[in-house]
């Protein structure tokens, strides 16, 4: 099936943001065959199909780079708290109750949000992951996937997450095709000892897939992996060969200088969490030290309990004003590269690069449409500020991933909305018990 989308602004985010006006983007397969000024009537002949995006933005799917969708169902539960008492009296004693139902549930509403608001891809990091990958396949969705563990208990429990996460990573790895890819992921290090994470680092190479794991998200983190280890986290990690391999790490908000040139020169991957690091007041990551040192972080959400929503284009938005305002500097995260942040860095963050992230011939046809006639995007000059600055998530009308749609005109069409809906508070009744 060949299909051409015509008389759209494309975003290519190929070079910086360059708006392609009245512009054609043509799809066959999956693929994206063609990016460019309109073509001509005759030429419309070759495809199956031409659909009109006049008044319409193109641009790639958004990526959000790290996340628990099933935390969904935990929106709203325990508000305005620091992370460790969010986590070990709120948080970890609920989940302990979750099960396949639950967390089917939560990845649900999960992915019907995400589609809602033009993410195309994501990162999920949790606990059942069987079940958060069958709701992926079947919601169409492209994401890198991971059993994350604990080291808490026994040797014995450790053994059995860790061949668990491994044995996921290993049947999932290309699945649904090649949407799902997987990778490895050691919670944190206030959580997993290093001889555990340093079995999971074996465990990733062996596997050739990246790592992944919650690194310097608070002070006081920093603080106990000192009084634990000697070190400070990114040390600490350093020296169990974590970086060694590809590697991404969400968070990265209390670094030292020396630290992020270590990370720019070992190529570690940021999943910058503005919404989150701000609700549980965790602090604000040092992104232009980051940008300086040539890094390109990526952005995400985590999950709906600390943010409290799964929507990228926010984020984006969040990354482009808080470095603003937090070191008076209107040049600090320009619209552009805010944008860069939450698609072409997203990629690059989950190693999909080749894939996804830019409109491109011979990449996947991952994209995304924005309506451009509300009078909050009026008058139209600059489009790329208009989505950093003015758009909302309602502002996303389709969805497509593989070239299959998935939201059309804001019509949904792999997932039941009602359905997930009901499902997802019924799923919380009984959890809440
Ligand atoms: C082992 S599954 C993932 C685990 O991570 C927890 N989590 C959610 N948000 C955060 C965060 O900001 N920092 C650290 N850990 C977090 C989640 O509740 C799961 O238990
Ligand atoms: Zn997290």
């Amino acid at each position: 099936m060949k299909t051409l989308f015509t008389e759209a602004v494309i975003i290519d985010m190929v070079d910086g943001t360059r708006a392609i006006q009245n512009g054609n983007l043509a799809i066959a397969d999956g693929v994206i065959t063609y990016v460019g000024p309109a073509l001509t009537i005759e030429e419309h002949d070759q495809y199956d199909e031409v659909v009109s995006c006049k008044g319409k933005a193109i641009l790639p799917g958004f990526v959000n780079t790290h996340g628990h969708l099933a935390m969904t169902l935990l929106r709203g539960y325990a508000d305005d708290l620091p992370l460790q008492q969010w986590l070990q009296n709120e948080i970890w004693p609920i989940e302990a109750k979750m099960n396949t139902e639950h967390i089917s549930a939560g990845t649900n509403l999960a992915a019907l949000e995400m589609i809602q608001g033009g993410t195309t891809t994501c990162l999920d990091m949790y606990h059942d992951m069987d079940a958060v990958a069958n709701v992926v396949e079947q919601s169409g969705l492209r994401a890198r996937l991971t059993r994350s563990c604990f080291g808490f208990g026994d040797d014995a429990l450790r053994k059995s997450s860790l061949e668990e996460a491994t044995s996921f990573a290993r049947r999932w790895n290309g699945a649904a095709d090649g949407r799902i890819t997987t990778m490895m992921a050691p919670h944190s290090p206030y959580t997993c000892g290093p001889e555990f994470i340093r079995q999971f680092v074996e465990k990733a190479t062996e596997l050739g897939i990246p790592i992944h794991t919650h690194m310097s998200e608070t002070k006081a983190e920093v603080e106990l992996n000192i009084r634990e280890y000697g070190a400070r986290p990114v040390e600490h990690l350093d020296k169990l060969g974590f970086f060694d391999i590809p590697s991404l790490v969400a968070h990265a908000v209390h670094l030292t200088e020396e630290e992020i040139a270590l990370l720019a020169e070992k190529n570690v991957k940021i999943a910058h969490n503005p919404g989150s690091n701000l609700k549980l007041g965790s602090g604000i990551a040092p992104i232009t030290q980051m940008i300086a040192h040539g890094m390109r972080p990526s952005l995400a959400t985590d999950g709906a309990a600390s943010n409290n929503n799964l929507d990228l284009l926010e984020e984006i938005q969040l990354a482009a004003l808080i470095h603003k305002g937090h070191l008076q500097d209107p040049l600090a995260v320009p619209a552009k590269m805010a944008l860069a942040m939450g698609t072409v860095y997203g990629a690059e963050a989950l190693f999909l690069e080749k894939e996804i992230g830019t409109l491109e011939i011979g990449k996947q046809a991952d994209f995304i449409t924005l309506d451009l006639t509300q009078a909050h995007m009026q008058p139209q000059t600059d489009v790329v500020s208009h989505i950093v600055y003015s758009a909302a998530r309602s502002d996303v009308q389709d969805v497509y991933v593989q070239g299959k749609p998935l939201m059309k005109n804001r019509e949904m069409l792999t997932i039941d909305s009602e359905k997930v809906i009901f499902e997802a508070n019924q799923a919380f009744e009984n959890l809440r018990g």
